[in-house]
Formats: structure tokens, sequence, C-alpha cells
């Protein structure tokens, strides 16, 4: 999702936090020590976040960017605050900066370990937690400033009217293994847009977009492989890992519900800008205002372009960091990488209900059968497919497809 060259561009909520708040509760020894009461009487109780076992000496740092630690300054000071005492503007006249700053914290606050246990077992066994290597012991401190930073980042999100949708767009959480637990912990509501594109396509572009900043890093090539000569792939490379969405959705399934999540095609943002914008406006409840009408293809840029900017007369492209120009990359890597992603799209294709294959703009393999089944497309690959039998895919989108049965590559 961010600084991850591209495998998200949109990832977005419905962002309830200016809307509801939280019930949040911290217990110890049966007794409640702090509690963040869910000011919408209407919405029923929300668990207690944690469970306490012992305070710990020194609450976690807090990154600067982020609202200041009250035990540092006596008190929670809002953004606008701190902007006040820093001499700056105000968050009101701060306008777009002040969303970055509150996505940044929250950014930080949702990826950066430890502030919650990361799954619902563990938040309610802080024995479990341990048993499982939760890295932070002190869980009680941490729920107590998860809590009032939760209240804090409330205040940082722009308020919204009745009917109003906030979205906040942060790529890294796709990948950020604690950041459904906690999003779902904030609001089991919120919606998820997820931007998808060719996985070796998405490797290239992160490369790129890594190579922009250190130019002497080693070649895409020597960076794929673990070993070259076996062919082995180094899966702990973000580049690589990232693409493995198959993976990735599966953590979010275990805290959202798969009609939750919208997957948006990256290929299909330039080749079909508003089909897939009338997707996700359908996905948000949105009526469908945004059309062909609005878009004009750029040649020189390679991209389609808004012919108005919002509260402009003047045509908006895309900026000078979208659509680098990638590095050649041996062919041989490149099918080698496409093996390897595979039978994780196949996944992917098999948990979502969609066919990626075409979103990738991916042809079927020589000697390979096209299946539809049921509304589901898929290959059977001689190369790569031949244990998916075909009722793997004839289950209608997620409902009755046999995890097991899908294929499961090692990683
Ligand atoms: N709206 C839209 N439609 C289609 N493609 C888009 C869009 N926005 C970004 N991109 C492409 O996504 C790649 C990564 O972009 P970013 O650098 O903005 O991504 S990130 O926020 O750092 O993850 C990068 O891909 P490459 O240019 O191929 O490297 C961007 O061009």
């Amino acid at each position: 999702m961010s600084g991850v060259g591209g495998t998200s561009r949109i990832n977005g909520e419905e962002n309830a936090l200016s809307k509801r708040l939280l019930s949040l509760e911290v217990v110890k020894d049966g007794e409640v020590l702090h509690s963040a009461v869910d000011k919408h009487p209407s919405l029923p109780p929300s668990p207690p976040i944690c469970l306490l076992s012992a305070l710990p000496p020194s609450p976690p740092p807090c990154p600067d960017h982020c609202p200041a630690h009250p035990s540092a300054h006596g008190q929670w000071l809002t953004f606008k605050e701190k902007q006040e005492k820093r001499g700056a503007r105000t968050a009101e006249a701060l306008g777009r900066s002040r969303l970055s700053f509150g996505f940044d914290c929250l950014r930080s606050i949702i990826q950066t370990p430890p502030i919650c246990p990361a799954s619902t077992r563990n938040t309610l066994d802080p024995t479990a937690q341990r048993e499982k290597g939760d890295p932070h012991p002190n869980v009680s401190q941490t729920a107590l400033i998860a809590s009032t930073i939760i209240e804090t980042l409330r205040e940082l999100m722009p308020k919204t009217l009745e009917g109003q949708i906030t979205m906040e767009k942060t790529p890294s959480y796709f990948v950020t293994r604690e950041a459904p637990a906690r999003i779902s912990t904030m609001s089991r509501d919120t919606k998820l847009i997820v931007v998808v594109r060719d996985p070796v396509t998405r490797a290239i572009s992160d490369y790129t977009q890594t190579l922009s900043k250190k130019p002497d890093i080693p070649s895409f090539e020597s960076l794929t492989f673990k070993n070259r000569t076996t062919g082995l792939i180094d899966t702990s490379w973000s580049a690589i890992q990232i693409g493995i969405y198959a993976k990735h959705l599966d953590n979010w399934l275990q805290y959202f519900p798969m009609k939750q999540i919208l997957f948006v095609s990256g290929e299909r943002l330039i080749s079909d800008p508003a089909g897939e914008l009338g997707r996700v406006q359908d996905f948000l409840g949105l009526k469908r205002i945004i059309t062909d009408k609005h878009f004009y293809f750029n040649q020189t840029k390679g991209f389609p372009c808004l012919k108005k900017a919002e509260g402009s007369s003047k045509p908006h492209c895309l900026g000078k960091t979208k659509g680098r120009t990638h590095p050649n990359i041996d062919p041989e890597v490149v099918q080698r990488l496409r093996d390897f992603y595979r039978p994780f799209n196949m996944k992917f294709y098999q948990m979502t209900g969609h066919n990626f294959a075409a979103w990738f703009n991916l042809k079927p393999m020589p000697g390979s059968v096209v299946m539809e089944v049921g509304g589901l497309y898929g290959f059977r690959c001689q190369t790569c497919c031949d244990r998916l039998s075909p009722k793997d895919v004839t289950a209608k989108g997620n409902a009755g497809i046999k995890r097991e049965s899908i294929l499961s590559p090692q990683v």
C-alpha cells in the first residue's frame, strides 16, 4: 500500500472514525482502569480492547509527527493546538496537509507494533498472547494509549456531514499483519478498497520506485533470487512478498467479510478508468457521477487524465512519479516470476471470484484450457494448475471454496 511501489494505490476505508466512537476499556483484575465510551448510544458496546496484566515502566514512544504523548506533555494536544504551539497556521488553514497529518498518524498507529494484540483471541487472553509471542508484554498501558490515540485520531480526521464518506489511503495496510485487527477494532463496518495489478509488473514498479531514490541498489534480477542457480525466489524481498495477494487477503478475511472488500484493477484504472470507478461508486453506495466524460487519454503520459480537476477548469494528470520507465528485466527472470506467482494468483482469483488473469492482461499459457464454471473463470494450465480440480472453481464467489484444495504453494 504506501511506499510499496504500486500494489495498491488506493486503499481506503469508509472511515467511521468521525461518526462512531468506540467503547474501549482497559481492565485489570476485573477493575476498569480506563474507558473511552462509545458516544453513539444506538451502537452495541464493543468488547474490551485488552486485558491488563502489568503496567509498563514507560509508554512506547510516539513518532514526532504524531500527537504528543500525554505523559510527556501532561495532556493530549489536538493537532490544531500542536500547530498553534509551534506557531504554525491553524489546522483549518492547512486544509489538505491536515489530512496528510491525520493519515500519517493513523498509519503509524495501525502499523507500528505493538498497539494492540493482533487477534481477538489474543485481545481477550493475554496468556495466549504471550504464548503466541506477542512482542509486547505491557498490553495494559499500550491499550490505554491506543484508546486515547484513537480518540485523538478522531479529532485529526476531517469532520463529515451525514451522507459523506471519509476515505483514508495507506497502501501498506494491505500487507501489514496487524492492520486488519486494528482497523476492525476501530470499526467492523469499514469498507476496504484494494488496488491490485499483475504482481510481476508490481514488483518491477516497486523496484523502479526504490531505484529512483537509491540508484546504487543491486539489480532486480539479483534481488529476485535467493539462489539464482536453483531459481529459488527470495520471498522475503518486499517487492516479491507484497504481490502474494492471496496470503495478505487471507489475513484480512479473518476480520472482514469479502463483501466489505473491493478489488480494483490497476490495469483497468488505466484502460477503463470510468468503468473501475463505476465499481467503486457502486461499492460505496454512491451515485455514479464519475463517468467516461470526465476522462481523456493522454498519450504522452500513457495514463488517463481528468478533463477538469476539482475546482479548476484545467485538465489534471497524475504526477511525474507515476508512469516511470521500468528497467528492462531479463525475460527469463520475468518468466520465472510469472511461474512463481501463478498459483498464488489462482488462489487469489478463487478467493475473490474475479477473473484476475484478464485483469492482469495475462494470456493463458499454450495448452491451457480456459474454464468458465458457475460464472467464474479459471485457467487450467498444464504447468501450474493441474492439481486444481474443476470442483474448486464451481463455487460461486467465496462460498463453498475448499481452501485446502486450492493450490497452496510454499512460502
Ligand atoms: N490512478 C492510477 N491508475 C493507474 N496506475 C496508477 C495510478 N496511480 C498510480 N499508479 C501506478 O501505481 C504505481 C505506484 O504508484 P505510487 O508510487 O503512487 O504508489 S505508492 O503509493 O507508492 O504505492 C506506479 O506504477 P508505474 O508507473 O508502473 O511504476 C503508478 O504509475
